[in-house]
């Protein structure tokens, strides 16, 4: 399961289709071979017959004849008996049962690759008729959807009780069925078959009950073209045309969850969506430029130094993993992938979450000298002490993978050892570019960085007082085209008493304003 949250399980169903592709293929083959044979056997007794039946005394009063006659009937026939049970046989094909070993999605991965594509559609304002012809943001990518592609759609939002995004992919099907197909008078030429006819009519009545009318009818006039005689059972409605029989439960649209009505919310996706811009005087104190860090090799190879913000510091240092380093560490990563969790309540169990759709591997800084010479790079160019760190944290996003807002240090001293402290800073090394989304989002600072391979973005988490910082909380927006791949390191504070030590005054009010959701 799992396999919508990251790419590297989309290529394991990807195998898996070419093994049953293959399979179905050489049986195919396999069954018109022996139907072509058939075929020539029965032509052969259909000329023997019509022959004899032209002129039947002729024909019975030869013995050699009689004799193949008799011959046919007590062998020949049965021997087709069995050639025709063999082909039977043959075109047993169980997809599931007969694939020991393959990866198959769950429901919900279904549901998950569902929920990503309505995700991605309402954090970057996407025309669902652009999406269908597979243009992102004005880009062409893949191919058209079909109708039936979107009333697929349609029907599993439905299913999902998302009726808002329910309406718009089943008006998106009708509209593209009105388009590429006869009108809806004429008979049409490959219909659906009688499982989708039923979703039509399932999901036509729930329109009604919805109140979306016209996409209704047209859908319900539509399952009558397909099968006229499904009008039946059904009633007649206000203008005397006829409706499939509505339910009588109520449809209630699914409790949407209150953070994403929060004007939080709705601003954080600008930022993903790059409407924010930094005010000029935000702007005017940032800097590129090169910096030594705080190692004197530095002064020969000086770090490409980008500020984004100031307080709380937030700033990237570029190109500081190579191409070749970034494939053997994902390489590495790979086979140790899990589905991300997030850890939402004190001594709570660490959940899947739509909150959080990727998937990460911890790898030791010990077990490879390109994960050691990251750490290094890191206290060189920070100063910070690299003691108390958490495994590397590898993580991919798929496509509609996405982290929400969320602070990284933790709030609940349970959650960190004492001995280490909390996280005091994040450092995210780009193991990718992004093609579209996928922008590391700080809803606060009113900006957002884009994945660049082998840049490294960082940040003080905890004010100097070592108080929670609340104005970094940042996200991961929804990847829209492409496969994000980041490492996380996690910095902790109880060792960098001289690396940043505190101010004369306790500085963490400015934050605390930030704490509340609004
Ligand atoms: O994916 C990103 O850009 C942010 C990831 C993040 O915030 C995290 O893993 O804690
Ligand atoms: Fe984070």
């Amino acid at each position: 399961s799992d396999y919508f949250s990251s790419i590297t399980g989309l290529e394991e169903l990807l195998k898996t289709e070419e093994h049953l592709m293959l399979q179905l293929r050489s049986k195919v083959n396999g069954i018109k071979t022996s139907l072509q044979q058939l075929e020539r056997e029965l032509s052969s007794i259909e000329q023997e017959h019509v022959s004899a039946s032209k002129d039947t005394e002729n024909y019975l009063t030869n013995p050699v004849n009689v004799y193949r006659l008799m011959k046919r009937l007590n062998t020949d026939w049965s021997l087709m008996e069995g050639r025709l049970q063999q082909i039977s046989e043959d075109m047993n094909f169980n997809v599931t049962r007969g694939s020991y070993g393959l990866s198959f999605p769950s429901q919900e991965d279904v549901e998950g690759a569902a929920l990503a594509l309505v995700r991605l559609q309402s954090t970057y304002k996407l025309d669902v008729a652009q999406v269908a012809a597979g243009i992102l943001n004005g880009v062409k990518y893949g191919s058209d959807m079909s109708w039936q592609d979107c009333f697929q759609l349609g029907q599993q939002l439905f299913e999902m009780e998302d009726y808002n995004n329910t309406k718009v992919w089943i008006r998106e099907s009708m509209e593209r069925l009105r388009r590429h197909s006869s009108p809806a008078h004429s008979p049409p030429t490959n219909g659906p078959d009688y499982d989708t006819l039923n979703k039509m009519e399932t999901v036509a009545k729930g329109l009604f009950q919805l109140g979306d009318f016209d996409t209704a009818y047209e859908l319900s006039q539509r399952v009558l073209q397909f099968d006229p005689k499904r009008i039946r059972n059904w009633h007649l409605g206000d203008k005397g045309v006829a409706l499939p029989e509505e339910s009588d439960e109520p449809l209630l649209p699914r409790h949407s969850d209150s953070y994403s009505l929060t004007h939080e919310f709705a601003q954080y996706e600008k930022v993903c969506r790059g409407e924010v811009n930094p005010t000029p005087r935000q702007e005017r104190n940032l800097r590129c430029r090169l910096s030594q860090g705080n190692h004197p090799f530095r002064l020969l190879a000086p770090l490409k130094l980008e500020e984004h913000n100031l307080d709380p510091y937030v700033v990237t240092y570029h190109d500081m993993l190579s191409a070749q380093k970034i494939r053997d560490l994902r390489q590495m990563a790979v086979p140790r992938m899990r589905r991300s969790t997030v850890n939402p309540l004190p001594g709570g169990q660490n959940k899947k979450s739509a909150f959080r759709v990727s998937k990460n591997a911890w790898l030791a800084y010990e077990s490879h000298p390109t994960m050691e010479g990251m750490l290094r790079d890191l206290k060189d160019a920070t100063g910070l002490d690299t003691t108390y760190c958490e495994q590397l944290q590898v993580a991919n996003y798929g496509v509609g993978g996405h982290y929400e807002p969320h602070w990284d240090f933790f709030r609940d001293p349970n959650h960190y050892p004492a001995e280490e402290g909390n996280r005091i800073a994040t450092a995210i090394f780009y193991l990718s570019d992004v093609e579209q989304g996928g922008a590391t989002a700080f809803p606060f600072l009113d900006f957002a960085v884009k994945p660049q391979l082998g840049n490294v973005l960082f940040w003080y988490n905890l004010h100097r007082s070592l108080d929670m910082d609340y104005r970094t909380k940042h996200a991961g927006c929804p990847v829209l085209k492409g496969s994000k791949w980041i490492g996380n390191v996690w910095i902790h504070d109880m060792t960098q008493t001289f690396a940043r030590p505190c101010d004369v005054f306790r500085d963490h009010e400015v934050s605390l304003e930030y704490e509340i959701i609004k």
